[in-house]
């Protein structure tokens, strides 16, 4: 209790803008390989609790049984940042995941694409720390999610599908609140919230409560609150929806030179396009299953992504059985 109030303290400090913060914007940009060195470790257990779902929590032994610490250390030193093995999640009778498999090496901008209610969601959910899975295992940077969600948590930054945004807060004290949340002290957060601030241009409403910010607004400013602790992979459920396309053209810039840095961005997305043009790996994920998944040149071949991807997903059938709608009433 008295650490969590510590934390509310220094977070009331920081909504005062302090001169003598030095923090350089690339510092922002770049994985942060010393982070341990400037965290507050008391604040860790502030910030981690486990997520637990709904669902209940499923057996550790299930979830991490494909998972040992030899393996880890080999797939850190040949490059992959994230693998995830026999993934399966289920709710009710709906199989959302279904033993999918990714491997993500480091400095990969990585899209996940898939129809609605593929399980893409339900992945990001279970790969970030935010939903138990039922069976498989996820390793990030390393460190196996479910059997050290704490750990995992520390390197991976989210931006959830369903935003849960503690939308009293001005930005700047939410911005705030997810540094020191993350165990870095005030002066370093108090650079970075201006560093993020500038590049989401967001500075003039730092001051605003979220709850008064647009959709698009609240996207970056979550966004931003994913980036603060310049964590080595960041998992981004659908993060252009509602963002207009300058401030995209931003992030995608500010993504590129995280990933150009070392860093690793693993993103869901509609937009075809915007995989095609951006990523560098994709994966298509239909009903809970990985369909095809490498490089974007090697996954579409000859085509378009979104042509392989209607090839996949079955796109090309929908309007079979509509005969009855150009039949016209009147
Ligand atoms: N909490 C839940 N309870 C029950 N069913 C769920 C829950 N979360 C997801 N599902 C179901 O799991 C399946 C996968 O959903 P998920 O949200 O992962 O899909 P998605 O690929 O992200 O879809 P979209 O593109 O529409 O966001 C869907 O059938 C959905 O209805």
């Amino acid at each position: 209790m008295r650490r969590a109030v510590a934390a509310r303290s220094e977070r009331d400090q920081a909504v005062e803008p302090d001169e003598s913060s030095t923090t350089a914007s690339s510092a922002l940009l770049e994985p942060d390989a010393d982070a341990d060195t400037e965290r507050v470790p008391e604040a860790k257990r502030i910030v981690e609790p486990e997520s637990e779902t709904a669902a209940g929590p499923a057996s550790d032994d299930a979830i991490s049984a494909a998972n040992d610490g030899e393996e880890d250390a080999d797939a850190v030193e040949h490059g992959t940042v994230l693998s995830v093995r026999g993934l399966t999640k289920t709710f009710g009778d709906t199989r959302a995941v279904d033993a999918l498999d990714l491997e993500v090496r480091a400095g990969s901008f990585y899209g996940i694409v898939g129809p609605n209610g593929a399980g893409k969601t339900t992945t990001l959910s279970m790969i970030t720390g935010l939903l138990r899975p039922d069976a498989g295992s996820v390793t990030v940077n390393g460190i196996d999610v479910w059997a050290d969600p704490a750990a995992a948590k520390r390197t991976i930054g989210v931006l959830p599908d369903r935003l849960r945004v503690f939308d009293r807060l001005t930005g700047a004290q939410l911005l705030y609140y997810a540094g020191t949340l993350r165990g870095l002290s005030g002066d370093v957060v108090r650079g970075r919230v201006e560093d993020l601030a500038r590049v989401f241009g967001l500075e003039d409403a730092m001051g605003r409560l979220v709850s008064d910010y647009s959709a698009g607004m609240v996207k970056k400013v979550s966004l931003a609150a994913a980036m603060i602790h310049s964590p080595r992979v960041l998992v981004l459920d659908e993060p252009f929806e509602s963002v207009d396309p300058v401030s995209a053209a931003k992030v995608v810039e500010i993504l590129r030179v995280y990933v150009g840095n070392g860093g690793t961005v693993v993103l869901s997305s509609h937009s075809m396009d915007f995989i095609q043009r951006v990523c560098d790996h994709v994966a298509i994920i239909v009903e809970g299953q990985v369909l095809a998944a490498g490089p974007v040149a090697d996954v579409r071949g000859p085509v378009s992504l979104e042509e392989r991807f209607l090839e996949l997903a079955g796109g090309r059938r929908a309007a079979e059985g509509m005969e009855w709608l150009h039949s016209f009433s009147g």
